[in-house]
């Protein structure tokens, strides 16, 4: 289990220091191994102080969660605590707290963003106590009428001071002298700590967390020294007392008066102590330490092992980590790779590879094949681009084993992903994951060849270029992998293509549709048959640095936005324009000409039609200039009856991607602007909600790409 500790102060510090000191012990004695994979706290100079090695140290809360399956708070508040807590809770990580208050004021909301148990809280009532298991695990099916105890350590050790004679203000001092009162310690003397651990027990037992203002609250400030004298001269004594009666719906803390029979008489000093009432079992007693570093520190462990057994269940720890080829382009990066891999394993994940050729490999590859021929053979073409990859897994396969592990790589074939015949663009039609699970069963490290796969009769297909990521997505979805890594070149996926635009910045997130417009405009992070199916299923995809620490960019549901966002601007030079001159204007004639271009399986993008005369139009499309082969001129000029049909090549496509772009006008209004600013014409327009795109002179792409994402600040968004 990855855990990630938030807060680093008295409780935050052991915690680390347990898992850190006693990781190897714990594992010995529960049989569950707890790694902290990141830590995260306001004061940076305890990075230091702790010794935290500075891949341990998270960029913020993102990163923090991303990379944990369990979080810890022990940042205490509420603020910044309600805010990790809910978005660990959204990306489905199993959270632990110690924050009584927290839980009292937002566990109702809490409980509702998670349909499995997601949230452990022992820590917050009790320290050390295990009151909540108690209640949560062995008293589940029991009927509790009544949970009633001293619950503040703080003042139960002024109220036993003054027993002894001394007056209120003398006992406050004496407990702030030995660290047990806060220098301010209102919340403990007026009562409000007990009684949030009220809310909370409240809240355990019938899933409702009432907060405090519905408990009936008196504190010790008012307790003089006769009080306890007139009490001690009845055979009493007066203690804070919480109690829950949960058959009359009432909760109060108040000051009582305790007789010599009672289970709570000789509960003095710091202890505390919780008696409750069941239906079946009569009562129980728990005593014992109610606060301190130690004793939550380890309440908060146990919370750990017993969240973890949730935690394994509800996430399958199996995570794909796709290499791209400029991950693996060399040796030393191959070997660094590896490290990377034991890395994960030593976390508790089980990582399942996909692996792209070494650097330029594929287009080596192509290259050679035109050398012999201009229109090379489908399945031999296929055969001969499937040696990339075979190359690479081999490589990667033996690093690992080098670092001590198990590891094997497999073909496309051998790890039986199925395709259609389709050479060289081949559709995956079914993986049998049987294989693959059976070698992670056994302990082993599978590195898949990304990019291919075979048909039913064993041919060897390849996907199409940047197919890897197709097999990435894909095994994640046999897998039931909740997670998909992409470790690129660049440190996630950037506002604009960092070649072109220097200062271009990572996003953090980005929603599917997004990610699926940057595709398909010409980023070239993630293959755009990816994005489409990283949707459709909702797999969670991570784009990383494979070399760098840096935190990377979550591709999911995203977050809901009303306002207009532009998150990139993205451009593509890889295409043509045709035009068709004078095509009659006729009804049916548009449809000829589209239906024309499906037959040759030719993709448009933009078309545009324009009236040049009362008799004829010009009609003007963009299509990928890969796929001006496929495109038959000659028919679609007598299908269309145009006189003549041009194809200009000098053209880039430059789009801006975001959310509710078209519901503000100003936006495409600023795109306009500031094209026309730098003196760029547009030639073709075309906008949905999630885009903008505009055709124009390739020459002025780079020019175009760092106006438009100064104009809309695209540097300074976080
Ligand atoms: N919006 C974008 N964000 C990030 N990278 C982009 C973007 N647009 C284009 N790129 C380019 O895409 C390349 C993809 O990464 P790379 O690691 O080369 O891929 P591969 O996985 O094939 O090895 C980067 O080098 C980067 O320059
Ligand atoms: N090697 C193949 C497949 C691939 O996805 O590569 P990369 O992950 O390096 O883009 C290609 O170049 O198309």
């Amino acid at each position: 289990m990855r855990i990630g500790i938030a807060g680093l102060g008295t409780v935050g510090s052991c915690v680390y220091a347990i898992l850190s000191d006693k990781g190897d012990e714990i594992e010995k004695r529960s049989g569950r191994r707890c790694v902290v994979s990141k830590v995260i706290t306001r004061t940076h100079s305890k990075y230091e102080k702790l010794g935290i090695p500075s891949d341990l140290i998270a960029e913020d809360f993102e990163d923090l969660i991303i990379n944990s399956d369990i979080v810890v708070e022990t940042i205490g508040g509420t603020e910044a605590a309600r805010k990790l807590v809910k978005q660990s809770l959204e990306l489905n990580r199993t959270v632990v707290t110690a924050n009584k208050m927290l839980i009292s004021e937002f566990g109702n909301e809490f409980m509702n963003s998670s349909p499995i148990k997601s949230l452990f809280f022992e820590a917050a009532v009790g320290g050390g106590i295990p009151i909540i298991s108690l209640l949560e695990d062995y008293l589940i099916f029991h009927g509790i009428k009544r949970i009633r105890g001293i619950l503040n350590g703080t003042t139960n050790f002024i109220l036993s001071e003054m027993q002894k004679g001394i007056d209120y203000a003398s006992a406050l001092k004496i407990a702030q002298e030995k660290g047990y009162a806060e220098a301010d310690p209102s919340s403990d003397v007026k009562g409000f700590d007990a009684a949030y651990k009220l809310s909370v027990l409240t809240g355990v037992k019938t899933g409702v967390f009432p907060g405090i203002s519905t408990i009936e609250t008196k504190g010790i400030e008012g307790i003089e020294k006769s009080d306890l004298e007139r009490a001690a001269t009845a055979g009493k004594k007066l203690k804070l007392i919480g109690t829950i009666d949960f058959e009359r719906e009432r909760a109060s803390v108040q000051p009582q008066e305790v007789e010599r029979d009672d289970p709570l008489w000789s509960v003095d000093g710091v202890e505390n102590a919780i008696e409750v009432e069941t239906d079946l079992s009569g009562r129980f007693l728990l005593r014992g330490e109610g606060a301190g570093a130690q004793p939550t520190a380890t309440a908060i462990i146990s919370d750990i092992l017993r969240a973890s057994r949730y935690a394994e269940k509800q996430s399958n720890s199996v995570v794909i980590m796709k290499f791209g080829g400029t991950s693996v382009d060399t040796p030393e990066k191959i070997k660094d790779v590896a490290q990377r891999v034991q890395r994960k394993v030593l976390s508790g994940v089980k990582p399942v590879l996909v692996v792209s050729a070494m650097g330029f490999e594929t287009d080596t590859l192509h290259e050679l094949a035109r050398e012999i021929s201009d229109k090379p053979n489908g399945r031999e073409m296929d055969m001969l681009l499937a040696t990339g990859e075979q190359k690479s897994i081999a490589l990667v396969a033996m690093a690992i084993q080098e670092l001590g592990m198990k590891s094997i790589s497999l073909s496309g074939n051998q790890a039986r992903i199925q395709t259609d015949s389709n050479f060289s663009n081949a559709r995956i039609v079914g993986i049998d994951a049987d294989l693959i699970n059976r070698y992670l069963k056994n302990g082993y490290v599978p590195v898949v060849a990304g990019f291919q796969g075979s048909t039913f009769s064993g041919e060897i297909t390849t996907l199409g270029r940047g197919g890897s990521d197709l097999t990435a997505v894909v095994l994640a979805k046999a897998l039931g992998s909740q997670l998909c890594e992409i470790y690129k070149d660049v440190d996630g996926v950037y506002s604009a293509d960092p070649r072109i635009v220097p200062n271009a910045r990572p996003i953090k997130e980005i929603s599917w549709e997004e990610m699926i417009e940057l595709s398909k405009q010409g980023a070239q992070v993630l293959q755009s048959r990816a994005s489409e199916f990283v949707r459709k299923y909702d797999i969670k995809v991570l784009v990383k640095n494979a070399h760098t620490n840096a935190r990377g960019t979550l591709i999911w549901r995203g977050s809901k936005v009303e306002q207009p966002i532009v998150r990139a601007v993205t451009s593509d030079q890889d295409i043509v324009k045709v035009v068709l001159q004078e095509v009659p204007d006729r009804p049916g004639i548009a449809a000829r000409v589209l239906k024309t271009l499906a037959e040759q399986n030719v993709n448009i993008d933009m078309i545009i039609q324009s009236m040049r005369s009362g008799d004829y139009n010009t009609m003007a499309f963009t299509i990928q200039a890969s796929d001006l082969d496929k495109l038959k001129q000659d028919v679609l000029k007598s299908r269309s009856e145009a006189r003549e049909i041009t194809v200009e090549g000098a053209i880039a496509k430059l789009s801006i991607v975001g959310v509710n772009l078209t519901a503000t006008p100003a936006i495409a209004a600023t795109l306009f602007e500031t094209l026309a600013n730098e003196g760029i014409n547009i030639d073709m327009i075309s906008a949905s909600n999630s885009r903008i795109s505009v055709v124009i002179d390739n020459k002025k792409v780079s020019l175009a790409v760092n106006a438009i994402h100064s104009a809309f600040s695209l540097e300074e968004i976080i």
